[in-house]
């Protein structure tokens, strides 16, 4: 019992303490001003906080693409501080799955090659089967020849969701995954995204803007001037563990938060700003 109870509350992501100052003097700017705060395995967080407030900073300082003034990132166990440029790119690379507002997918490489991508630089030779199956979790297995011009907009995402799980990372950052989408395609991206947490356990952390995306997650923590200033949590799921699905206009109701009661607290915070 005890050691489920461990495996379940395991932290994916542990943020102590993190500061991040861009720049010295009169001219510096602290963008993150001592964030504490613990993502577990197998859950999905939205983060949200008025426009300067730190959220790309945190996701990029958690996601070891930027480093942290002061402070400590730990992905899995492991504290990114003492790591060097070529452990920290392996262990981005091997722990970690990112997804951005633009897709950034590459436009000569088919669906399929785009998502064997991190397998590739990490030196392996990618089986076309793993890909597929990739490309079929995210519903695009009949899209596997297709360039990302030949795709929609939510398809491209979809492709990038797939490159960014193939490598099983402990957890996946997205930083305003649905910006470019419109309500549809949105409303598919998140849903995957939540069905790849309550499917697989996997662990999402997402910045976005949208209360109506947010309302997907698990929890919102919102942040200002740098710092945590709040947090809502959804409502544990009832005890048959049975998890409402998405409905027609988001998420559903019951175990979920809702966009409204987000939206609310966000407008609280842009007016205190
Ligand atoms: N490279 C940089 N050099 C100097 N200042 C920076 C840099 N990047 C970010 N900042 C500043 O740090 C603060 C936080 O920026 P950040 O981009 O993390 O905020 P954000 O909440 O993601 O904003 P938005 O919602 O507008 O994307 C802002 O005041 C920003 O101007």
């Amino acid at each position: 019992m005890t050691t489920i109870l461990h495996e379940t509350t395991a932290d994916a992501v542990r943020l102590a303490d993190l500061r991040r100052v861009y720049g010295t003097g009169p001219q510096a700017v602290t963008a993150l001003d001592g964030v504490t705060v613990d993502f577990p395995a197998g859950t999905f967080t939205a983060v949200m906080g008025p426009s300067g407030s730190g959220k790309s900073t945190l996701l990029h300082c958690a996601a070891g693409l930027d480093r942290p003034t002061g402070g400590t990132v730990t992905i899995a166990g492991t504290d990114l501080g003492p790591l060097g440029e070529r452990a920290l790119t392996v262990l981005r690379r091997q722990r970690i799955g990112f997804v951005f507002q633009s897709f950034n997918l590459v436009a000569a490489l088919t669906a399929e090659q785009n998502v064997g991508l991190p397998l590739k630089l990490a030196g392996r030779r990618p089986a076309r089967a793993d890909l597929v199956r990739a490309l079929d979790e995210v519903g695009l297995a009949d899209r596997a020849g297709h360039r990302p011009g030949e795709l929609s907009g939510g398809q491209q995402q979809r492709v990038a969701i797939a490159r960014a799980l193939v490598t099983r990372p402990a957890v996946l950052f997205a930083d305003e995954p649905t910006g470019a989408l419109d309500t549809r395609a949105s409303r598919d991206v998140l849903a995957l995204l939540r069905g790849i947490v309550d499917r697989h356990g996997q662990t999402v952390i997402m910045v976005t803007h949208d209360p109506v995306a947010a309302a997907y997650a698990d929890r919102v923590l919102f942040l200002a001037d740098g710092r945590l200033v709040d947090e809502m949590t959804a409502p544990a799921p009832a005890l048959t563990g049975a998890r409402p699905g998405p409905g027609a206009g988001g998420p559903a109701t019951g175990s979920r938060l809702g966009p409204e009661a987000i939206a609310a607290r966000m407008a609280h915070l842009e007016a205190g700003a």
